[in-house]
Parts: C-alpha cells; sequence; structure tokens
C-alpha cells in the first residue's frame, strides 16, 4: 500500500539547482539524505495506519466454525451480521470488513464524505472500495465537515437499520473522525438547520472537540450512545479509528455507542461559556428541559464492546520503529501536541536548539536558559502524556542521528485570508524559530504532516523545513513573516524553491492527526 501513496514527488521533481542552492556539498548530501528519510518515514506512518491493517489486526475469523475473535472477545457469526459507520476513514473500514466477513454480513449503511469514492478510484485506491456487488449502501455527505440534508438521510437509514435488529444479530460499527457530521439526527423540534448553526457558532468561537459534542450529543437521537440503544437487543461491536488527542471514545464522532457522561447542567456551562445561552433557539431550550426529566435516564451500553483499532500512538510507534531501522534513535515525544501553532513552534525551535546542544556539546555548555524556557513552555502546553525529560535523556545519549516524534493537532487562529493549513503554518513557523537560533555543528530537518493527506483546504499535506528556509526565501524575494502574517504558508510553500518543500499524498483514506518529525544530525 505504501508504493501507492505518491508521497512529495515535487521533492523528486525539484530541480538539483535549488537542492544544491546555497549549501556546501557535505551538508547538501545530509539534507538530502534527511529529506529523503523523512519522505520515507512519513509514507510509512501513514501505511501503518490505513484502514485495511488496521481491521484485518483488530479482527479475525475462523471460517470453519464461524467465531468471530475481536480482541480477548469471540462472537458467533451466522449469516447475522449487520454494519453502519460514519467518518472519513469508513470507506476503506467498510471495504476490509465486507472482505473478512463478507459471507455473514447481510446489510450495511455507511455514511462518508463528499466525493471520496471519486477520489479513490482516481488515485487507484481500490482496496479503500466496496466491490460492484457490495451488500453495503453508501451515503456521501457532509461537504466542508458540516452535517447536510444527505448526511441526514444517511442517519435516518442507519437508525432504521439498527431499530430492526434482533437478540440474534450483531452489528458492527465503524467509526473514525468526521463521524459526528455526518451522523446527524437532530432531537425534534431542534432542526438541522438550528445544530448547524449552534455547531458552527460554538466552533468559530474557539469550543474545544469536547465541549462541541457534548452539547451535539444533548441534542441528537444517535450520539451519546444513543445508536448502540438503538440497536439494542443486538449485540454491537463498534471498531474506532480516534482522531482526538488521548483517544476518549465518548468523544470521537461524538460517541454513539458509548453512554454519555454529561448531563444538561454542563451543556448549560458550555453554553454560556461561549456567550450563547441566551440567544438559544426555543427547539435547542426545549429539548434541554426534555433531558432533565427524561424518565429512562442516560443510554445504557452493557451489550456494546468499544474498541479503538487505530490512533496518533499507533502510527508513531511505527514511525519510531522505521526511524530506527533507518539508524536514528528515534523517541515519541508526545502524541497530544495541542495549543496555538505559535507556542508549539517555539516549543520545536527551542527543543531543537537544547536537543542539537545535548547531542553535540558537553553537557557543561548546554543552554540552561533556553532549556528553562523549553520547560516552562511544556508546562504552559499543558500536554498530557510529554516525555521531554525522557526524551532529552535519549538525545544526550545518541551518539548519532536522532529523530524526535510527536502527533496531535495543533490549533491556528486564522487572522489572513491566507491559503495553508496548520501543518504548513507550524512547519514555516518552526522554519521562522530556527531561522534565528544558533542550533551548532547539527543538521536539522522538521516535518508536519496531516495523516488525511489534506491539510486544510489546500492539496497538499503538509511541509517540511531546514533551519536555513528563511534566508533562503529572502534571496527568492520571500518574507515568511509577511506569508505568515496573513496564514499564507501554502502560498509561501508553493513558490518557495518550486513546491520542493510540500508533501503530497492525496486523500489517504485514514486520519490520526498530525505527526511532526524533528531530525537532528550532527555534522
Ligand atoms: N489559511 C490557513 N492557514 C492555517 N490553517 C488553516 C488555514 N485555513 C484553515 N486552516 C485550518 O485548517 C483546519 C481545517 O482543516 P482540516 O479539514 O484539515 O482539519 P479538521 O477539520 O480539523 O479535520 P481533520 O481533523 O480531519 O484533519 C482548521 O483547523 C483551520 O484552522
Ligand atoms: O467527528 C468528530 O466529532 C470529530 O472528528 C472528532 O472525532
Amino acid at each position: 500500500m505504501a508504493a501507492a501513496l505518491q508521497v512529495l514527488p515535487c521533492l523528486a521533481r525539484a530541480p538539483l539547482r535549488l537542492l544544491l542552492w546555497g549549501h556546501p556539498g557535505a551538508r547538501l548530501a545530509s539534507g538530502m539524505a534527511l529529506a529523503e528519510h523523512a519522505r520515507k518515514l512519513f509514507e510509512s506512518t501513514i501505511a501503518a495506519v490505513l484502514p485495511g491493517p488496521m481491521m484485518h489486526r483488530a479482527l479475525s475469523l475462523d471460517p470453519g466454525s464461524g467465531q468471530l475473535k475481536v480482541r480477548d472477545r469471540s462472537f458467533q457469526l451466522r449469516q447475522n451480521l449487520y454494519l453502519v459507520g460514519f467518518g472519513k476513514a469508513v470507506l476503506g473500514m467498510a471495504a476490509a470488513a465486507e472482505e473478512l466477513l463478507g459471507k455473514h454480513l447481510v446489510q450495511g449503511v455507511i455514511s462518508v464524505p463528499k466525493g471520496i469514492r471519486a477520489a479513490m478510484e482516481y488515485t487507484g485506491k481500490q482496496e479503500m472500495l466496496l466491490k460492484s456487488h457490495s451488500h453495503v449502501q453508501v451515503f456521501e455527505g457532509a461537504e466542508d465537515n458540516l452535517p447536510d440534508r444527505d448526511a441526514l438521510r444517511a442517519a435516518l437509514a442507519i437508525r432504521q437499520l439498527a431499530e430492526g435488529l434482533t437478540a440474534d444479530d450483531l452489528l458492527l460499527v465503524l467509526i473514525s473522525g468526521g463521524g459526528s457530521a455526518l451522523l446527524p439526527a437532530p432531537i425534534p423540534p431542534v432542526t438541522l438547520e438550528e445544530k448547524q448553526t449552534l455547531t458552527k457558532l460554538l466552533a468559530a468561537r474557539g469550543a474545544t472537540i469536547q465541549e462541541l459534542n457534548t452539547i451535539r450529543k444533548a441534542l441528537s437521537q444517535l450520539k451519546g450512545g444513543g445508536l448502540a440503544q438503538a440497536a439494542y437487543p443486538a449485540q454491537v461491536i463498534s471498531l474506532i479509528l480516534s482522531d482526538v488527542v488521548g483517544d476518549p471514545m465518548d468523544v470521537i464522532a461524538s460517541g454513539p455507542t458509548v453512554a454519555s457522561v454529561h448531563n444538561v447542567q454542563d451543556c448549560l456551562h458550555i453554553l454560556n461559556r461561549y456567550g450563547l445561552r441566551a440567544a438559544l433557539p426555543r427547539s435547542v431550550k426545549t429539548v434541554l428541559a426534555q433531558a432533565d426529566s427524561d424518565p429512562h435516564g442516560p443510554h445504557t451500553c452493557g451489550h456494546v464492546l468499544n474498541v479503538i483499532i487505530g490512533s496518533n500512538a499507533l502510527a508513531l510507534a511505527e514511525a519510531q520503529r522505521q526511524a530506527e531501522a533507518l539508524g536514528y534513535r528515534a523517541v515519541v515525544l508526545s502524541t497530544a501536541m495541542q495549543g496555538n501553532v505559535k507556542s508549539v513552534a517555539q516549543f520545536y525551535g527551542l527543543l531543537a536548539q537544547v536537543a542539537g546542544a545535548h547531542l553535540t556539546l558537553p553537557s557543561t555548555r548546554a543552554p540552561v536558559e533556553e532549556g528553562e524556557q523549553l520547560h516552562e513552555l511544556a508546562a504552559e502546553l499543558q500536554l498530557p502524556d510529554l516525555q521531554l525529560k525522557e526524551a532529552l535523556e535519549v538525545v544526550a545519549g545518541a551518539k548519532g542521528p536522532v529523530c524526535v516524534l510527536a502527533g496531535g493537532e495543533p490549533t491556528v487562529q486564522l487572522q489572513g485570508s491566507g491559503k495553508g493549513g496548520r501543518n504548513q503554518e507550524l512547519a514555516l513557523r518552526v522554519a521562522a524559530e530556527l531561522g534565528q537560533r544558533p542550533l551548532g555543528p547539527v543538521d536539522v530537518l522538521f516535518l508536519s504532516g496531516g495523516t488525511d493527506g489534506r491539510d486544510g483546504p489546500t492539496e497538499a499535506a503538509g511541509a517540511w523545513i531546514m533551519p536555513e528556509l528563511a534566508h533562503q526565501a529572502t534571496s527568492e524575494g520571500l518574507d515568511v513573516a509577511t506569508f505568515l502574517a496573513h496564514n499564507d504558508s501554502h502560498t509561501f510553500f508553493h513558490r518557495f524553491q518550486g513546491g520542493a518543500h510540500l508533501l503530497y499524498t492525496g486523500l489517504t483514506g485514514t486520519n490520526v492527526m498530525d505527526v511532526h518529525f524533528l531530525f537532528l544530525k550532527p555534522r
């Protein structure tokens, strides 16, 4: 599969003259090796979390007995299997499920992003497509990640399938990021438009995905365990591909098979926090008031097995293995990089400086002030699983090249009207940081890429940079600060060195947030 991914065609196409430009020979060779390794690593990281491999790891069927094993649980299949799914990676997940379990599959309905089948066909990713005789009905909708009439039709078909199941049936639920917008079924009298407006307002005012999905759950028939409830008394197996930091099953796609732990008070707090409580439509107030007095209480999900089958952590574990195979000491720093992209870029700038010094200088000459700043910034960013001390120890103990790996999803607060995405913006900001820091005798490369292959509204997945970038850009008449001020990172990378630093994968058919690689190689 990795071969099908066309990563970095621009790198391959980049004229040698541009790559040679400004570099002494030895450094050029080293820089090219780093860039080539970065490309390979990004490619194999994505390949590890493609739907097919993940589904094959999660499910095994004994063809003789029809016993399906999922983790340590067994389920008896006898032409009693149904399938529903919703999310950006669900087309490929459904194709893999049908390939594995098709003999027992009676019927399926999935809700996937508009245009995804055409995109997969266009790029020749046949393994992501259902066969022509498939038992799975496909709905495409939620253009631009917003719930629409098509997604509503899909959600109603999914509900209908679930409600028709009996205690003898097994429902396989395939879930991935983007699932919330692809499964809208507002509780009447709330309308689709009202729900759309409220979620858009919350997102625009900076609500977190946890807050956003708490509200979505309260207003939905299927989220927050509603789908599992509809399928009762059938048994339910939910296979989840995580696109949320920390892999919280109740948040990913708003947890349609996970009982919600939130109450109306939680919703009112969130709506208050973003100044939306006073202007709520009457329908929303009605539904929230009803929820408080619902005699059935929250949905129960005792008949459900929820399993995370893919995540940023899994992708980084593979990246670590591959980086070691390429000859680097590799260490995973965090799978929860979040916060303002400016602070995250500053963090990586400081990290490169401090780690570079650990790698090349005696410990007595480590930059103390920058080391302190790095730890302070790490504390400010509140990264729950950060292994900073451990990572620096690995770097200090390494005699040769090092690769620091991280993942997550920083946020960009848009100020300008330029074209870009959070990965390209992060890479460009890190380039600006590195350009200003004394790095010592070490080659550095930083890559930031979205595993779904599409960074913001651009065709690129992300970008990679080296410390010389800002200086070289100036010689090309490109001012990094000006592009950053307009959130115009894509235009910058498109022009700089003929686009040689952009990552292009096309839509990958998976989504486990972003990955960040920091390569350090002593000269
Ligand atoms: N010009 C820009 N520069 C930087 N970031 C941008 C720009 N335009 C949009 N974005 C960012 O792109 C993001 C939306 O793109 P994208 O669809 O890749 O992310 P997403 O909706 O979070 O989906 P996913 O989690 O599946 O990647 C938003 O976070 C937005 O802030
Ligand atoms: O669909 C959603 O709710 C987001 O992608 C988080 O999973």
